[in-house]
Formats: structure tokens, C-alpha cells, sequence
């Protein structure tokens, strides 16, 4: 799969008479690299799950949402599953959440994989190992036949990596994939989002509270306030020299040292 481009135009999500999203727009080239960042409750997740298909039943959505030549807006779920079992892969912060506790990481790194292919049992296993390598995960003969909790925390995040790779997505999603690790397993997680959006294997949109995070791994930046873009721009000039009081705000409440 190669990178797909994505545009968001001015899409607005309600859920109870509540407008969340205000009129959300903007666009990735093929294999862009977006931060998507804002204060809580500014609408970070909401936006990643429009883009997922994955609001609640009882949103109202408008606007428009193109992945590649698709329209997601108004798609049935049907096609919204089939979307993101083929082009969308997610990872979200904990993986314990993403990962089913009883099923081995082998079998749910392969899971999108096998609902494309007739896979046997060995094929399945080769492909569960050769994933396991490519998320950079140590032993992957021991990994794949792990349970979730039987790894650490940061290996579980690889393994939910594979899962999200596994169907070749052009485009990634992830939600705050290393809040939950520490600093030295976040830095890998981090390189890792690099390797595997490199050379535009696939778009990423990323998104964050955490400005130094953003630094390491996003070309571009959205800045979410209130359902609504504020300001975005490429990271080095939103990091140096931002214009809107909520970026500068949240500049500000960087630790120092950890300043662009
Ligand atoms: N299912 C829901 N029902 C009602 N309101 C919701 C629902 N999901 C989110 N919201 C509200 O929508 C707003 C945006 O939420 P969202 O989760 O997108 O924020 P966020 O920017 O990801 O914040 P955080 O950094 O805290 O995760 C918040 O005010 C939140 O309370």
C-alpha cells in the first residue's frame, strides 16, 4: 500500500444537540506526517474517530472527509469497516485497551491480514514473525505466542503497531500512542512512527498534548481549540514562532529545556 492523501473540510459533529467540531478543515499530501494538538476537550480524538468512522451512533456528522478517492461522510458502516480494515490502521494510547487479553500477540498482529488472505496456520505464524521484526520487537518467536500481559508495556505498543500495519493502511491514526509509556520506551515508540511512515509507506495523523513529542515525529501541525483549527503551519515555525494564544499557550507549558 502507498500513502494516501487526506482532506478534511469543515466537518462538524454534534452529539446531543452539542456542535464538538465547528467546522474542522484541513489536508495531508500522501504521506504527510500531522500533529494534531490542542488542549483537552479540544476535539483531538473526536476528529480521529470521525476520520475512523467511529462516533458514537448518536453524532451527527456533516462536511466532508476524502481518503484517497473515497468519501468517508455519509458512507455506510459497512463500508466504513471494509475502510478500515484496508486503508486505516489505529493505535491508541494504551494497548491494553486495543489488545484482546485472551488471544496471542501472533494472532492479533495478523488479524486485518487474515480477513484479506486465506492464510494457513504457517503462513499466518511466518506473517505474525516477519511483523513482529518489522516493529522491532526483540525474540519475536516468543512474542508472537505471548499473551498481552506477559510483555511490557512498550512491546505491547509495538505489537498494537503490527496489528495497525498489518493490512498495509495508507493511512495511520494514532491517539496518543506513548502518554502511557516512559520516557526511554516513549523514544522508541517514537522512532518507530518514523521508520514506518518513511519513504511515504504510509500518511500519519498524530496527535498529542505533548509539543516535544509533536517535535520528534510531525512535519505539520494542526492546532485544535473548541472544535475549530486555530492555526497550522509546518512544526519548526508552530514550534518557533506560533501565532494563535493557544499554541503559545501550549508552548508555554512546556517543561523547560524540552522547548524548540
Ligand atoms: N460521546 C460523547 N458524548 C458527548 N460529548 C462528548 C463525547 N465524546 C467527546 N465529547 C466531548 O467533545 C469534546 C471534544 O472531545 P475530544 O475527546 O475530542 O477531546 P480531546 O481534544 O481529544 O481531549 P483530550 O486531550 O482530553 O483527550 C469534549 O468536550 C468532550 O467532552
Amino acid at each position: 500500500m502507498t500513502a494516501l492523501p487526506l482532506v478534511v473540510s469543515d466537518l462538524r459533529v454534534a452529539i446531543r444537540g452539542t456542535e464538538l467540531l465547528r467546522g474542522v478543515s484541513f489536508a495531508l499530501a500522501p504521506g504527510d506526517r500531522l500533529g494534531l494538538i490542542g488542549g483537552s476537550g479540544s476535539g483531538k480524538t473526536l476528529t480521529a474517530l470521525a476520520i475512523a468512522g467511529l462516533l458514537p451512533d448518536d453524532a451527527e456528522t456533516s462536511g466532508s472527509i476524502r481518503l484517497g478517492e473515497r468519501e468517508l461522510i455519509g458512507a455506510s458502516d459497512r463500508d466504513l469497516s471494509e475502510i478500515r480494515g484496508d486503508l486505516i490502521g489505529m493505535v491508541f494510547q494504551e494497548p491494553r485497551t486495543a489488545l484482546n487479553p485472551v488471544r496471542r500477540l501472533g494472532r492479533q498482529m495478523t488479524e486485518a491480514l487474515a480477513q484479506h488472505y486465506d492464510l494457513d496456520r504457517s503462513e499466518r505464524r511466518d506473517a505474525a514473525l516477519r511483523l513482529a521484526r518489522r516493529v522491532g520487537l526483540d525474540d519475536p518467536e516468543r512474542i508472537v505466542r505471548a499473551y498481552p500481559h506477559e510483555v511490557s508495556g512498550g512491546q505491547r505498543q509495538r505489537a498494537a503497531i503490527a496489528a495497525a500495519l498489518s493490512a498495509g493502511p495508507g493511512l495511520l491514526l494514532a491517539d496518543e500512542p506513548t502518554t502511557a509509556l516512559d520516557v526511554t520506551v516513549q523514544r522508541g515508540i517514537l522512532e518507530l512512527f518514523r521508520a514506518v511512515t518513511a519513504d511515504d509507506a504510509c500518511s500519519l495523523v498524530f496527535i498529542t498534548h505533548d509539543l516535544a513529542v509533536l517535535a520528534s515525529v510531525a512535519d505539520r501541525v494542526v492546532v485544535l481549540d473548541d472544535g475549530l483549527v486555530v492555526e497550522h503551519g509546518p512544526v519548526g515555525r508552530i514550534l518557533t514562532a506560533p501565532e494563535h494564544r493557544v499554541t503559545r499557550a501550549l508552548i508555554e507549558a512546556l517543561p523547560e529545556g524540552s522547548r524548540a
